[in-house]
């Protein structure tokens, strides 16, 4: 199938269920049903356990489903083999994940071009403004050339940020990307984020447990024990918090 309307979601994921170990013991995701659209923040909440990362990891590809299916851009990705699975996500996904995944041999501006270089392509002159202001919003500058292991946890994290918002992909997938950073960089990372879905159509699924963060969200899924429970639409940390609260007394 392919996509012929920008209002089609470019994310969908019908009836999930995903299953963890042999029997079926636990049940990470059971039924889920969501669609992402083009252009849309969605931040998904939820206690511990609840199946957020497991949400964020079969549509992106990166774990298999137990049953129903993920489309990607119109492409039912759980029938894809590996390789068309990887060329996908390398030209309609970006990532900031926990676990970085920086090139520890490349310096800070390669790792950041590096999805530019695996589409064996170069940046063009307003991709490479773009990467400039990136570099320069996140505090970069003054470590370009350094590599990974001369930085710190957070400086990783902008890193990590920079190279998924450069090449301006469709969907980017962001697991607590301001997990560590100070709240002055970690209100540029949302507004940065923010803004490539209002202003470039991205769309931005982030998973948080931190309702300042999901303040810069349009709309806000509630995760618990592997079904979606709540979405809201736009909401203040303030009221983010209340729901939280009376999802756990409910629980
Ligand atoms: N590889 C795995 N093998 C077995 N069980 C798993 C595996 N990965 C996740 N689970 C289980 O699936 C459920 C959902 O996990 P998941 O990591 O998606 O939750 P989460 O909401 O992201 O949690 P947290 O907020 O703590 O990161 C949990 O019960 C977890 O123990």
């Amino acid at each position: 199938m392919v996509m012929t309307n920008s209002l089609e979601p470019i994310a969908r994921v019908h009836r999930v269920s995903k299953k963890y170990g042999g029997a079926g013991v636990v049940s990470a995701l059971d039924d889920v049903s969501l669609d992402i659209r083009p252009g849309e923040f969605t931040a998904i909440m939820g206690p511990s356990g609840s199946g957020k990362s497991t949400l964020m990891h079969v549509m992106a590809g990166l774990d298999s489903v137990t049953s129903g299916h993920v489309l990607v851009a119109g492409t039912d990705i759980t029938r894809l083999g590996d390789n068309k699975l990887t060329e996908l996500r390398r030209r309609q996904i970006g990532f900031v994940f926990q676990s970085f995944n920086l090139v520890p041999t490349l310096d800070v501006m390669s790792n950041i071009v590096l999805p530019f270089e695996l589409d064996g392509r170069s940046p063009s002159s307003e991709e490479t403004a773009w990467i400039d202001q990136l570099v320069d919003t996140l505090g970069l500058r003054e470590r370009i050339a350094h590599r990974p292991h001369q930085l710190s946890g957070g400086q990783q994290q902008r890193v990590a940020i920079a190279r998924a918002l450069g090449a301006r992909p469709h969907l980017i997938f962001a697991d607590e990307p301001t997990g560590n950073l100070d709240s002055r960089t970690g209100r540029e990372v949302l507004t940065l984020l923010a803004a490539a879905a209002s202003e470039y159509g991205q769309s931005i699924v982030m998973v948080t447990h931190d309702p300042v963060a999901a303040s810069y969200a349009d709309r806000i899924v509630f995760l618990a024990d592997g079904r979606i429970v709540d979405e809201r639409g736009r909401s203040s940390a303030h009221q983010i918090s209340g729901y939280m609260l009376s999802m756990e007394r409910a629980a």
